[in-house]
């Protein structure tokens, strides 16, 4: 069991003239599950990697349970990492794979023994123990992985996209038997992946990074209810947050988001922080989730801005419908509920309620609150 320290790290490969990993400071608490999420190339798996050992950290200094471990070899770390490809040794069975780090270790054979039946127990793979990973299907031989780190009692857990190359279902059983396994184990994990689903089901908390920079580490409801930027807000939910670009207006004493055509209400408080910042006649990028768009009948009145379009396409999902509009130029998607009987062609009448509504900085992209 042990936290980690993460000071100043960056990383830069040789050869390359960027940094792969700007400036990473985090401070990651004994038993916590952090999932380090962002688009390919944002710098997840070399951050875990330099966590592992297995890539050199160019600048900074990491801590495990407040030791420097920089010029540890992946070996002294007490970490275990999990692959995506499960790196099992093919010739061997699952007990031998499962054993074999702690034959390395030399540790007596009955206590190997103990282990491994104990781990195959938590893992539900008892039955499997004799045979090899080619007689397996993949999620088979993700559990054997997982129980060959398990077997070692490392202090942390490293995984780097360990469900990719499962199938759909499988990937979510996984996702669950892993929260499971780490409420069981109580040991430190970080997980890497770039699927922001997974990110929000296992993290306790989720590190959303982009162009090897930290765009916000947070619990996974904060970072989905407060974005700090525009990147944060796009990426984590599903359907994405619906994002206009509009321009700060003040008419009639009323600071507004025009949006062409349609001016775009705001809350007091938005307005409020608009003015102070001096924005009027600025950019701003107004957000709105496809869940916070309200579908009006005829005779409701409502507060917010109100606008009619026709739909394009009407996603029929069971319990919701996802309706594609376009308004103002812009492509939006509202969820509405499935008992809204409506069709593509529709013409229908909707509302962004000023209470749902985020802006961001048309130059920073920061979050305006
Ligand atoms: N061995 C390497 N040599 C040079 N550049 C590298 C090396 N490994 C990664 N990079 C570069 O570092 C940046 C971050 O890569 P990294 O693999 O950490 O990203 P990632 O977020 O894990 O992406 P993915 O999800 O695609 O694996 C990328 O620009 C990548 O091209």
């Amino acid at each position: 069991m042990a936290g980690l320290t993460l000071k100043g790290i960056k990383k830069i490969y040789p050869g390359n003239d960027y940094y792969s990993v700007k400036d990473f400071n985090m401070e990651i608490a004994d038993k916590e599950f952090i999932v380090l999420v962002g688009p390919s190339g944002c710098g997840k798996s070399t951050t875990l990697r330099m966590i592992a050992g297995l890539e050199e950290i160019s600048e900074g200094e990491l801590c495990i349970d407040g030791t420097r471990v920089n010029d540890k070899a992946p070996k002294d770390r007490d970490i275990a990492m999990v692959f995506q490809n499960y790196a099992l040794y093919p010739h061997m069975t699952v007990y031998e794979n499962m054993a074999f780090g702690l034959k390395l270790k030399k540790v007596p054979k009955a206590e190997i023994d103990e282990k491994v039946r104990k781990a195959a127990k938590v893992l539900e793979i008892e039955d499997l123990l004799k045979k090899k990973p080619k007689q397996m299907s993949g999620g088979q031989r993700q559990r054997v992985a997982l129980g060959r780190a398990i077997v070692r009692q490392p202090k942390v857990f490293l995984m780097d996209e360990p469900l990719s190359n499962l199938d759909a279902k499988l990937r979510v059983q996984m996702r669950a038997e892993i929260s499971k396994l780490h409420k069981e184990l109580q040991t430190t994990f970080v997980y890497v992946t770039h699927d922001q689903t997974e990110a929000m089901t296992m993290g306790s908390r989720i590190v959303i990074m982009n162009k090897g920079e930290i765009m916000q580490a947070d619990t996974p409801q904060n970072a989905y209810d407060n974005p700090k930027n525009l990147f944060v807000a796009q990426f984590i939910g599903s359907p994405q947050m619906n994002i206009l670009k509009a321009v700060v207006c003040e008419e009639a004493g009323e600071v507004v988001a025009k949006l062409g055509a349609l001016n775009i209400k705001l809350s007091e408080k938005h307005q409020k922080a608009l003015k102070r910042e001096n924005q009027i006649g600025k950019d701003v990028y107004v957000g709105i989730r496809p869940a916070g768009i309200n579908m009006l009948s005829k005779e409701d009145n409502a507060s917010g801005t109100v606008f009619e379009e026709e739909i394009i396409v009407a996603e029929m999902m069971g319990s919701e419908t996802f309706l594609h509009l376009d308004t103002q130029g812009n492509r939006i998607v509202a969820r509405i509920d499935a008992h809204h009987k409506v069709t593509s062609g529709d013409k229908v009448r909707l509302e962004m309620p000023t209470d749902k509504i985020y802006l961001f900085h048309g130059e920073t992209e920061k979050v305006i609150k």
